[in-house]
């Protein structure tokens, strides 16, 4: 295909310039500006097309270059570069336009030839494209599959198995962004205790233990609105950050929480599917830290236990133990 006929070649043999050329010598670079088509009388030429495109080796008889012949001036799209040394014919625009009036056939016949090369350059060129193109459809897809199983695995690692709620990971990614955003302003700390939970495993079995949780996990959940955040600290205790600005909206949370364990505790269920709950209330301190909050709800939920659980107790700024 690339190949002239004996014909094609004797034409442009007899108005072209010979040119010997050596090995590793460059005829011309990706980009240049070129009127001048090459012929091959001997030796090999690479075009190297650049990027991930295939190169082409060209032998004797085959032709290359020959936009910059026809179009004039063309911007050369390969890197040219000689491999085995030889000889070169060289064909000028000029020397080009002579032909035509001599031998209009054979020029017309090499014409359809060159021109039939640079289609399927082209169709080749957009199959390429296609199958890049499909190529990082499919590396986009698997990126989206995999940022969707990032974002699962990101969830499951903030969740607690047993209940659902967020675990202590959960939370405190939770307050990372609230202090991020400034939002740690009228909110609320509950912490939640079972009471006597140790005696609903010992008597009905971990199983049952298991359910009394989840059964203290959904009546935090029904109170948590959106913003506020229920969270399984560990083992049996519990805490609820909600959005409340004084002390009477807190502990109405609390009570409110308080009085559905207790009142589902009045519905005797064997085994049981609740307990009673401890709870320490407090204001949260924009200017302190979880640490500190902590601090003042445990002290608070202390006091609730030591009274005898199945209540609330509220810890005041002023009482924070040191
Ligand atoms: N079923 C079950 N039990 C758990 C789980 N995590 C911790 N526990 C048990 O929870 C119990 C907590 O006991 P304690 O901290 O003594 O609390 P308590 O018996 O409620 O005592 P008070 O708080 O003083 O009323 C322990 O027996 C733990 O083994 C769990 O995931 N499932």
């Amino acid at each position: 295909m690339a190949e002239l006929s004996d014909d094609e070649y004797a034409l442009f043999a007899s108005v072209a310039r010979s040119r010997r050329v050596r090995a590793g010598e460059a005829l011309f670079r990706r980009g240049d500006l070129g009127t001048t088509m090459y012929v091959i009388a001997s030796g090999a030429v690479e075009l190297d097309f650049g990027e991930d495109l295939v190169g082409k080796m060209l032998g004797p008889r085959e032709f290359f270059g020959e936009l910059g012949l026809l179009i004039g001036d063309h911007a050369r799209s390969a890197d040219a570069g000689v491999v085995t040394e030889g000889e070169l014919l060289e064909l000028r625009h000029e020397e080009f336009q002579r032909l035509v009036e001599r031998s209009p056939e054979v020029v017309s016949f090499f014409l359809r030839r060159a021109i039939m090369r640079v289609v399927l350059n082209e169709q080749g060129l957009i199959r390429r494209l296609r199958r890049r193109n499909q190529d990082l459809q499919a590396a986009l897809d698997s990126l989206r599959s995999t940022a969707h199983q990032l974002s699962q695995t990101e969830a499951l690692i903030r969740t607690d198995e047993l209940t659902g709620l967020h675990n202590r990971r959960g939370l405190i990614q939770h307050l990372q962004d609230r202090q991020r955003n400034g939002a740690t302003h009228g909110l609320g700390l509950l912490l939640v205790d079972c009471d006597r939970f140790k005696h609903v495993n010992d008597e009905h079995g971990h199983l049952v233990g298991d359910r009394v949780l989840q059964g203290v996990a959904n009546i935090l959940r029904s109170v948590a609105g959106p913003g506020d955040l229920a969270c399984r600290l560990g083992g049996d205790e519990f805490c609820l950050l909600v959005k409340a600005e004084t002390r009477d909206e807190v502990m109405r949370y609390a009570e409110f929480v308080v009085g559905t364990a207790h009142g589902l505790m009045q519905m005797p269920q064997v085994p049981p599917l609740i307990c009673n709950l401890s709870l320490g209330a407090c204001q949260v301190d924009p200017r302190r830290e979880w640490n500190d909050w902590y601090a003042r709800a445990d002290a608070a939920l202390y006091r609730a236990k030591r009274l005898g659980g199945n209540r609330v107790e509220w810890q005041d700024d002023a009482r924070v133990p040191a």
